[in-house]
């Protein structure tokens, strides 16, 4: 958008909320902006379609090795402890662009620890892993 006289880029209209006819509307509207939220991240973050990837792996894996509904639960938490740092990792992306679109050494403070929350997740995820699963993996493989 230009503002026409000077031609300069200019600015963006006003946030205007979306006006919903009842309560009700208000609450189904905002499912889907949480679906389009999530939507988002895995259309465009090649990470979280990498972290949903091995979700699924290991829950297949739980199903082979018959893992307990609790070692189950265990797994989903840590399952959503990932996409959610990895989710608001990219909040943070998207926030830091649209404030600091230039280079500014806050702007990078900001991204890397954003970024290393994530790896801190993964990392969890990986103990967890080789809790749940290290144990049946060894007794199949060297005891059967
Ligand atoms: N505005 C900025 N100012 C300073 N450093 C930045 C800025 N934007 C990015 N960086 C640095 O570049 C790194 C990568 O940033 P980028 O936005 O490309 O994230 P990414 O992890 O590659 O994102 P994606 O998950 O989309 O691939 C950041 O971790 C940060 O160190």
């Amino acid at each position: 958008m230009r503002d026409v006289m000077n031609n300069q880029p200019s600015a963006p209209p006003p946030y205007q909320p979306v006006p919903h006819k009842s309560k009700w509307g208000k609450f189904i509207a905002g499912f889907g902006f949480a679906f389009s939220g999530i939507r988002h991240t895995i259309t465009t973050q090649r990470n979280m379609r990498v972290h949903i990837l091995i979700g699924l792996c290991a829950v297949l894996m739980g199903l082979i090795l018959r893992i307990s509904a609790l070692e189950f639960a265990v797994l989903f938490v840590t399952m959503i402890c990932v996409f959610t740092a990895e989710m608001f990792n990219t909040v943070f992306e998207i926030c830091v662009d649209l404030v600091s679109p230039q280079y500014h050494p806050l702007a990078k403070i900001a991204k890397d620890v954003a970024a290393g929350a994530v790896l801190v997740s993964a990392i969890l995820a990986v103990m967890v892993g080789l809790c749940l699963f290290g144990p049946p993996l060894w007794h199949l493989i060297f005891h059967s």
